[in-house]
C-alpha cells in the first residue's frame, strides 16, 4: 500500500483500525508512504528553496538531509504510532536500513539531482519483519550500490517497486481523491476500471496530469509482473481498506 503526504493527516482512526483487522484475518499490509507537503513546509521553515521537474523534487545533499528527517523521522514514526494505538505491531523504516532498497540515479538526474530509481529491494527483509508480526512501514530513501551515497525516491515508484519485488497480488494507492477522474459530459466522474492503454491516452489528453503521473506510472511498471491490480482510492473514505479487498467497488482499478 502507497499513502501519500496529501492525505496521511486526514487518515480517520477506521484506516488504521482496518489495517489491524486485516492483519487479524491473515491479510498482511506493507506500507510506504510520502511526505511531499511536510517536506516542502520544513524546507520552507528552513529557507532551502527547492523545485519540481516532472513531479521530482529537485534534490541536494541539503534537501536529501530534509527529506531524510522528515519522511523517515516524524512521518515514518507518526505512521508507526497510529498503528500501534490501534493494539497492532508496526515496525518503521527507510530503504536504509538492511539495504532494503537500493537504487541508481535518475535518467534525468543532471536536471532533478539526487533522485534514484530503485534497482533492488531486500524483500527477505521485508518478509521476516511480516513473519515476525510485525507491518512494515517504509520510508522512501534508497541506499546506492555502494551504500555511501542516499537517494530520494518518489514513493509511488518506491511502492510500485516493492509491490513487484515482492510478489503481491495487488496494490493500493492511498490519496486525496477518489479515484481516477474524467470529465464527461460536463460532469466529473470516477472511473471504476482503467487500462494501461487507456491511461496513456488520458496522460496524452490531459486528462491525467501532475501528482497522478507517478501513480499510473508505477502502477503501470507493476501490474507488468505479478501484481494483478492497482487500486487508487481517497483515505479519508471511512473503512477504505476494508471496503477495497471486499471489493465493493470502490476507487479506480487499474488492470492490464
Ligand atoms: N485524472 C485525475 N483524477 C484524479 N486526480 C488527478 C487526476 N489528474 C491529476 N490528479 C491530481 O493528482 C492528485 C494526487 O496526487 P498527489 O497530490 O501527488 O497525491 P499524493 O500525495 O497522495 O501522492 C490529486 O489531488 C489531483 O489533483
Ligand atoms: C523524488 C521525489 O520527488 N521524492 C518525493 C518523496 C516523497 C513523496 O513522494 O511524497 P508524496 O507521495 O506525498 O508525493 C519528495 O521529495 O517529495
Amino acid at each position: 500500500m502507497k499513502c501519500g503526504g496529501s492525505t496521511l493527516a486526514a487518515l480517520p482512526a477506521s484506516f488504521f483500525e482496518d489495517m489491524r483487522q486485516l492483519q487479524e484475518e491473515g491479510i498482511v499490509t506493507v506500507i510506504v508512504h510520502g511526505g511531499g507537503p511536510a517536506i516542502s513546509e520544513t524546507l520552507g521553515k528552513l529557507g532551502i528553496e527547492s523545485g519540481f521537474v516532472n513531479g521530482l523534487r529537485v534534490t541536494t545533499e541539503a534537501v536529501l538531509d530534509v527529506v531524510e528527517m522528515v519522511l523517515s523521522g516524524q512521518i515514518n514514526k507518526e505512521i508507526v504510532r497510529r498503528i500501534q494505538l490501534t493494539g497492532a505491531a508496526a515496525l518503521g523504516l527507510s530503504g536504509v536500513d538492511g539495504h532494503l532498497i537500493e537504487a541508481r540515479p535518475v535518467a534525468n538526474s543532471h536536471e532533478v539531482g539526487l533522485v534514484g530509481d530503485v534497482t533492488r529491494v531486500n524483500a527477505e527483509l521485508i518478509r521476516g519483519i511480516v513473519n515476525m508480526g510485525y507491518i512494515p512501514v517504509i520510508a522512501p530513501v534508497g541506499l546506492g550500490e555502494d551504500g555511501g551515497q542516499r537517494y530520494n525516491i518518489n514513493a509511488d515508484t518506491a511502492a510500485g517497486a516493492v509491490a513487484s519485488h515482492l510478489g503481491v497480488e495487488q496494490m493500493v494507492v492511498v490519496t486525496d481523491v477518489p479515484g481516477i477522474m474524467k470529465t464527461v459530459d460536463g460532469e466529473k466522474q470516477v472511473l471504476p476500471v482503467v487500462s494501461v492503454a487507456e491511461i496513456e491516452e488520458m496522460i496524452a489528453s490531459g486528462d491525467i496530469y501532475g501528482g497522478m503521473i507517478p501513480k499510473v506510472r508505477a502502477a503501470i511498471a507493476c501490474i507488468q509482473g505479478k501484481v494483478q491490480e492497482v487500486v487508487i482510492v481517497n483515505g479519508a473514505e471511512p473503512n477504505v481498506l476494508s471496503k477495497v479487498l471486499k471489493g465493493t467497488g470502490i476507487g479506480t482499478r487499474i488492470v492490464r
